[in-house]
């Protein structure tokens, strides 16, 4: 298993280029299986979980080739699916499987899907996912670990879910795409992946109102077809959270090409309050950090509130400012793995329930952490950057799943960081 070995105590300084957006590729990598004609998309971050997944289109029969020009080109033919299963190897290794299920059925009447199981950071049911299919014709059955869903074809209806749920919505907004009739998606998510999932699949022909608001209007066509141009995905706001994060702690002035700064208002505000500065441009942000942090106190919650998938990053700069934060996890009822591990670099916090409370400290101390999921594993990164001395980031398979090439963009912005083949 490949480690992180981290020398701290360096300010950044330099020009990152943001990958696109994890959350956006893999659904649309699985938007693919609703036409047989090939869908081409741009900016596809090269990732482990986008391997996976296009593993799991390979699996199904569907073909996929990156650009030898430019390898964040990658374009899907599911014009000749040999199968409707997504099995439990796959599945297991990353939850995202779960969006052929929509797909699969509105296009074939029938896929098997493994259910994911646990998680680090929550039990994640898909409950919503299977609560939305029923209510549109489909017959589902959860049998030896798998999800067996079949139907004539999908027909329209109106779905209220019970929370948000990002993958829900996007599993049921794929399936309605080729229902019959009208599907209104209440209590969607709103999230920009969501939308620019909604800009793919409209470039492939779907009728779909209510683009970025809660209410998702969709009237299902036949078919949908390969979009007219490549589809490009949005930056990562993730990606760019981190990296500001990791700015904030350090100190620097950094510009982050290719971001998109509308994405990330409530991590923006946050940062603001801290005492940095963050200057979006057109197409980059510029973050400039001169002194140690303030303590800023946030909970987590749906877009365009304060992500949970940025909550783990900004603990590790509430753990080296100035003053007390509270930090309440409102999404996920686990996500917390990271505080002993940033306990182990010398942070003061106390958890109580859903809200850590971090009292920062001056100087983090160096040591060997272990990182438990992805987000976790970025904020023992951000904390190894102004820890004294070496930290070593153990299990980093968790990072390579959501962060492209972290460790050679943060070495070439000035950071002591190198991979250790394990
Ligand atoms: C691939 C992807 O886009 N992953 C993101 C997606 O995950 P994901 O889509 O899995 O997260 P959800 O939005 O579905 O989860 C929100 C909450 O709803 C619960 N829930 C969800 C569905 C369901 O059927 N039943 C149920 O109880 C979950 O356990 C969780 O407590 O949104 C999360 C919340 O922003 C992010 O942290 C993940 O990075
Ligand atoms: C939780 C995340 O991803 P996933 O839903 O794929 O586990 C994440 O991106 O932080």
């Amino acid at each position: 298993m490949d480690k992180l070995l981290i020398r701290g105590g360096r300010t950044l300084q330099g020009e990152v280029t943001i990958s696109g957006a994890k959350n956006a590729a893999l659904p649309e990598l699985c938007a693919a299986l609703l036409t047989p004609e090939p869908v081409t998309l741009a900016n596809v971050p090269l990732l482990k979980d986008v391997s996976t997944t296009l593993k799991v289109l390979a699996q199904l029969g569907a073909s996929s080739v990156r650009d030898p020009a430019d390898a964040s080109v990658v374009t899907v033919d599911a014009s000749s699916i040999t199968s409707t299963e997504a099995t439990y190897d796959l599945v297991k290794t990353m939850r995202a499987s779960i969006l052929v299920l929509g797909p699969l059925l509105a296009r074939f009447g029938i896929a098997r899907v493994s259910l994911p199981g646990g998680c680090a950071i929550g039990s994640r049911p898909v409950d919503q996912h299977i609560k939305g299919l029923r209510a549109m014709g489909a017959e589902i059955r959860v049998e030896h670990g798998y999800i067996h869903a079949t139907a004539s074809r999908l027909k329209g209806a109106r779905i209220t879910t019970d929370m948000v749920t990002v993958t829900g919505t996007e599993n049921l907004l794929m399936a309605a795409t080729l229902a019959e009739g009208e599907t209104i998606l209440e209590n969607a998510a709103q999230e920009p992946e969501i939308t620019d999932l909604v800009d793919l699949l409209v470039s492939m022909g779907a009728q779909i109102e209510g683009r970025g608001t809660s209410r998702l209007r969709i009237n299902g066509v036949e078919r949908l077809h390969a979009p007219a141009v490549p589809h490009r995905i949005i930056p990562d706001r993730i990606e760019t959270g981190t990296f500001l994060c990791a700015v904030a702690a350090t100190g620097g002035d950094v510009t982050l090409r290719r971001a998109d700064a509308s994405h990330l208002d409530a991590v923006i505000d946050k940062l603001r309050e801290a005492g940095v500065t963050v200057e979006p441009g057109e197409d980059s942000i510029r973050v400039v950090a001169t002194r140690r942090p303030k303590a800023v106190s946030f909970r987590t919650s749906e877009h365009p509130l304060f992500p949970t998938d940025m909550q783990a990053q900004f603990m590790a700069v509430n753990c080296i400012a100035e003053g007390v934060a509270r930090v309440t996890e409102t999404i996920f009822e686990n996500r917390f793995m990271h505080v002993n591990e940033l306990v182990r670099l010398g942070a003061h916090i106390a958890v109580d329930g859903h809200t850590a409370i971090v009292e920062g400290i001056p100087k983090l101390s160096g040591a060997t952490v272990m990182a438990t999921d992805l987000r976790a594993s970025a904020s023992l990164v951000i904390a190894g950057l102004v820890a004294e001395g070496a930290t070593t980031v153990d299990r980093i398979y968790h990072l390579d799943r959501g962060y492209d090439a972290m460790e050679v963009k943060l070495r070439a912005i000035g950071a002591d960081i190198e991979r250790i083949p394990g």
